[in-house]
């Protein structure tokens, strides 16, 4: 099977973890673990976040005086895609000796019309208390939000329309290359009457990123893989119960935070929609589990894994 992995931004810095080097390296080498064995069984793309990452870098951006202006979003996010596709690059090189891995700057089309820009909804960097976030949006010129019983820095994120580019990806992938790609939902750009690209302040979601890839890729399954075990109905309530296996008709008549699970079930049930094939959102350490069908929340077009004909 072709598939392609979504790795949440848990996967490289947990919550409250200290964001050095080393911690986010031993992070990726501890998820490399299960990506590798994915990687022997089949052909895989890897895509990663960058939340915390880039509000990090633009943190220290804000605080350079030798800067007139901090960097722009876009190159923010070029710049973790380098840093953390190194970083797995190396760890999966290391693991599967005789691999080919290559990880890819990539740059993803949005429109300069998308209504996100006018509500930054995508949440950066680190969680502070309501009474620090309102000091810091008042000093640097943030928009902040609340992210469950915190507050955090937010920008804004435009719907993911094509990655640039997916023909070379794709190249690659048939020469049996594992590759590490569209990290941080790739960096956002827009192109011009000519044709001309440019890049444009904002932050995209990976998952909404990954299922474009994943259909534009062919691939035959989606894992967005994160902290929870499966996806639950009633998240937050005492009736919250595990969803197992499921249709995105059924997802869809439920409710999720915008940011968090929100992004995760429409991108599964998008990729499912378009293409009929299989998505699932799990954790990390069970991705081989979730696509034999015994954990995670698996959506399919019937709600059964493996797919069953109904003929
Ligand atoms: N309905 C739900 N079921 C399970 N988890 C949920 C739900 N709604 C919100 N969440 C939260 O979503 C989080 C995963 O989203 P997020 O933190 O954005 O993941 P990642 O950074 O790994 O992509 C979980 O840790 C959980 O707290
Ligand atoms: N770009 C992005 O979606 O990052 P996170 O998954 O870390 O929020």
């Amino acid at each position: 099977m072709r598939v392609i992995v979504a790795l949440g931004g848990n996967a490289v810095l947990k919550r409250g973890q200290q964001p050095d080097a080393d911690v986010q390296i031993a992070n990726v080498r501890a998820a490399v673990k299960t990506l590798a064995r994915l990687a022997v069984e089949h052909e895989l793309v890897i895509t990663h976040g960058n939340g915390p990452q880039v509000g990090l870098l633009a943190l220290q951006s804000a605080a350079d005086p030798n800067l007139s202006r901090p960097y722009p979003f876009d190159t923010l996010g070029a710049q973790t895609q380098g840093m953390i596709g190194y970083w797995m690059q190396q760890a999966l090189q290391n693991a599967l000796p005789g691999r080919q891995v290559l990880a890819v700057v990539t740059q993803t089309l949005v429109t300069a019309v998308d209504p996100a820009f006018e509500d930054p909804a995508k949440f950066v960097g680190p969680v502070y208390d309501r009474e620090e976030a309102e000091k810091l949006a008042a000093e640097h010129g943030w928009t902040v939000k609340q992210d469950g019983g915190h507050w955090r820095r937010v920008v804004p994120s435009p719907a993911p329309r094509r990655i640039v580019e997916t023909r070379l990806i794709h190249k690659l992938i048939r020469e049996g290359v594992i590759v590490v790609c569209a990290g941080g939902g790739g960096i956002p750009v827009v192109r011009d009457e000519r044709g001309r690209l440019s890049g444009v302040e904002a932050v995209v979601d990976k998952d909404l990123t990954a299922s474009v890839l994943a259909e534009a890729l062919e691939c035959d399954a989606f894992l967005s893989l994160t902290d929870v075990p499966r996806v639950l109905r009633g998240f937050g309530t005492p009736q919250a119960s595990e969803i197992a296996h499921t249709t995105p008709h059924e997802l869809r008549a439920l409710e999720f935070p915008a940011g968090s699970m929100g992004p995760k079930v429409e991108a599964a049930c998008r990729f499912v929609e378009t293409t009929g094939d299989m998505a699932a959102i799990g954790r990390l350490d069970e991705a081989e589990r979730i696509l034999s069908g015994s954990a995670g929340t698996i959506v399919t077009p019937n709600g059964r894994w493996p797919l069953t004909s109904t003929l």
